[in-house]
């Protein structure tokens, strides 16, 4: 097979709910690119239109309008059968037989998979190996979400679409899933995850978008989206000066004797600041400079405008 160039390609995707009379356009205009091995995120605020995405990819409903094409030539939908034994999912919501064992619900899976992986390397790559004899109704939230993922992993799948794995987990949990994520990765599988959490975005993904309202609003790596965001400088000024003595471009605020400096030129009010501070001989208490991350980033994003999106469009 030539090597493909990428395993997920959206383009202008657009996807309509309702009826003929009324309409809600819940996504609108999505595009991306998700290269193999890569692991991409789609993070948003509520209803931004993830999961209405995720599940276009996943063949499970057509685009309205646009195209999607997953490694490279194949259509989610009309050519299901060949993108299914390449493929794994793990939904938002599970839907397991509440009297099997963990081990039966992976085991009846596996008789539904093509050349599945066997039952107990799946239950201990999700970690559950000591729950395999536990009723799924006896497991937590979060053991259920890494069946989820045990069961979205049995076929070796070459792109993984994971909806929101960590959804409901304690911090420890997310850390276990987020290690597991991390395996796969290295074993090279293409992932598409949706979550709500920033730091899961940060910490695992080499791209990201952000959706808002059915729009991507901004996407890149870390470093590309939170560019375009101002920055801080921050610092303890001693007395007799004040905010307003201060040479810089950015905005200037003080707490409790702390000043705050929001600005898109960091590297110039930073040296205009140290230059003024030096040559006063001021010296500016706990120095810190910091680019914007990804959480204010995502609140400008969210906060763009208010209101609902309109329907009926
Ligand atoms: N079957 C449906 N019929 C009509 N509207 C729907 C339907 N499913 C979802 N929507 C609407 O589409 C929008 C996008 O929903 P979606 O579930 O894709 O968002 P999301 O980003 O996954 O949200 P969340 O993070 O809250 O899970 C929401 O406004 C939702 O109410």
């Amino acid at each position: 097979m030539a090597a493909e160039k990428s395993h997920i390609h959206v383009q202008d995707v657009w996807r309509r709910y309702g009826t003929a009379r009324k309409t809600f356009d819940a996504v609108r205009g999505v595009g991306f690119t998700v290269r193999p091995g890569e692991l991409f995120a789609l993070l948003g605020t509520n209803g931004a239109g993830k999961t209405s995405t995720v599940e276009m990819l996943e063949g499970l409903a057509a685009p309205h309008r646009g195209s999607i094409r997953l490694f490279g030539t194949l259509d989610p939908v009309a050519d299901r059968a060949r993108i299914r034994p390449r493929t794994g999912a793990m939904l938002q919501e599970g839907g397991f037989i509440s009297h099997l064992t963990a081990q039966e619900t992976v085991g009846m899976w596996a008789g539904l998979t093509t050349r599945p992986r066997p039952v107990a390397q799946a239950l201990e790559r999700a970690g559950l190996s000591h729950r395999a004899a536990v009723m799924v109704r006896n497991l937590s939230g979060g053991e259920r979400r890494r069946l989820d993922l045990a069961i979205a992993t049995l076929s070796h799948p070459d792109v993984l679409f994971l909806d929101e794995p960590t959804a409901g987990m304690d911090v420890e949990g997310r850390h276990a899933t987020w290690q597991l994520i991390r395996g796969l990765q290295e074993r090279g599988t293409t992932i598409l995850l949706t979550t709500h959490y920033l730091e899961e975005a940060e910490s695992l993904a080499d791209q990201l978008a952000i959706m808002h309202r059915g729009r991507i609003a901004a996407s890149g790596s870390v470093p590309d989206i939170v560019a375009g965001h101002p920055s801080t400088l921050s610092f303890g000024l001693p007395e007799p000066w004040a905010a307003g003595d201060l040479p810089v471009a950015g905005t200037v605020a003080e707490h409790n004797g702390r000043v705050t400096v929001t600005t898109g030129e960091l590297q110039k009010d930073a040296a205009r600041l140290l230059a003024w501070a030096e040559a006063r001989d001021v010296a500016l208490a706990r120095f810190t400079a910091r680019p914007a991350s990804l959480e204010e980033a995502f609140v400008a994003v969210a906060g763009r405008d208010g209101g609902r999106q309109e329907e009926g469009a």
